[in-house]
């Protein structure tokens, strides 16, 4: 244990997408409480999630004197930040061995980090640490996600029913992914639902997707208490640095743009395809409908469209799913005084800058198994512009 840790409360967040295994988990560790005194902040969207309720009515009739809060009708990753870390320094005076935080369903876990992590800088002499992220995972779901034998999975009414509703979101994935990508501890959720060989597949896209992540596999949630606390601090830059995108990402600008160097880890590989000439926005969409190539795991970058000089899209691929979204202007789109005080304030928005485009680029991260990479250039190429090319 870190020195500057000793005698301070771990706090550990569960994020997890609906469905994954969080409330089961949650009563897990109440089972605990004769043992440890924990904490447990709840977090309840409201409409979405009902469960907070049922785990209120059931722990505080077995443990009244447990301390557990509720923060509902918002998100602790935006809208309650505030009222969520005031909850944490109240808990940190108490006498309790941990806190256990379970955030709403649809929570981004680097959002949560961020803000408690800004309270122990601001913090003269904080009682308490972030000690784990960690994300209950549906082994079944990202089997059936990410790989093929789709029929041989077993799954309740309740998550077919449930997944169906979900099929046509496509954030829905991203978010599963993100939650992946961002956390220290990985509670592989449902294994019983899976083959020996099917969960050495999943465990394979999830280690490569965040290596450093420690994985648990359980079945119904079951842990020891002591294996969910590291009694370490969460790092969060290493955590971000060493997810498969972010290394990929990282690498090319390292590298420079005409470094296309193939990144592979577990069986998967990644690369970043990096083209100057902007995309025909129909054929795209048109790749991304039909002819999407089912080798590919994840995708995520930065998308010029011939016809938009002013917006920056952002693509996204997880599993079956993919979406295109406006997210920001690109800096050469912009007034003169807006752009220099951008260079001013980001000068490594010049390191890439084009005589001719300025910043406008197709940038995209694919991780995949099994596939071509010049097949996958090659694909993604026929959407050029033709006046370009
Ligand atoms: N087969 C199987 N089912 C599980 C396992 N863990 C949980 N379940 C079931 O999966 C469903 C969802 O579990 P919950 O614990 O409610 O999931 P959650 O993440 O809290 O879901 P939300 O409350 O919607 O956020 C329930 O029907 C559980 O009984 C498991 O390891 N194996």
């Amino acid at each position: 244990m870190n020195n500057k840790q000793k005698n301070k409360i771990p706090v550990t967040i569960v994020t997890g997408y609906l469905g994954s295994g969080k409330t089961t988990f949650m009563n897990e560790l109440l089972k605990m409480q004769s043992e440890k005194k924990v904490a447990i902040v709840v977090n309840d969207m409201g409409t979405i999630n009902i469960d907070a309720g049922l785990l209120q009515n059931q722990s505080l009739s077995r443990y009244p004197d447990m301390e557990l809060i509720s923060l509902e009708n918002g998100c602790i990753c935006c809208t309650l930040r505030e009222q969520f870390m005031d909850q944490i320094v109240e808990l940190s005076m108490k006498n309790i061995d941990a806190i256990l935080v379970e955030a709403s369903g649809i929570s981004d876990p680097v959002s949560i980090a961020d803000a408690f992590l800004a309270y122990e800088e601001t913090s003269e002499n904080p009682n308490v640490y972030l000690d784990t992220v960690i994300t209950v995972v549906d082994a079944d779901r990202i089997y059936s996600e990410f790989l093929e034998e789709l029929s041989e999975c077993v799954e309740s009414e309740t998550d077919k029913q449930a997944l169906e509703e979900e099929e046509n979101d496509p954030d829905i994935i991203n978010l599963i992914i993100d939650q992946i990508e961002f956390c220290s501890m990985i509670l592989l959720n449902k294994c019983d639902l899976l083959s020996k060989e099917q969960l050495a597949k999943v465990k394979e896209i999830i280690q490569s997707l965040q290596p450093e992540a420690k994985i648990l596999e359980t079945e119904y949630a079951k842990v020891e208490f002591e294996e969910i606390i590291s009694h370490n601090p969460y790092d969060y830059n290493k955590i971000r640095d060493s997810s498969l995108i972010n290394k990929t990402l990282f690498e090319k600008n390292h590298h420079g743009l005409e470094d296309h160097e193939v990144h592979e880890e577990y069986g998967i590989s990644s690369f970043v395809y990096t083209e100057r000439r902007p995309f025909v926005y129909d054929k795209f969409m048109k790749l991304l409908e039909e002819n999407y190539p089912e080798t590919l795991i994840r995708a995520k970058g930065y998308i010029w469209f011939e016809d938009d000089d002013i917006h920056t899209h952002l693509f996204e691929q997880a599993g079956r799913n993919a979406s295109v979204t406006e997210i920001s202007n690109w800096v050469a789109a912009l007034p003169e005084e807006e752009k220099e005080e951008v260079f001013a304030n980001y000068p490594d928005v010049l390191e890439d800058w084009d005589e001719l485009y300025g910043d406008r680029m197709n940038q995209i991260v694919f991780i995949g198994k099994g596939y071509s990479k010049d097949e996958i250039t090659e694909l993604v190429n026929q959407c050029l512009g033709s006046f370009f090319s």
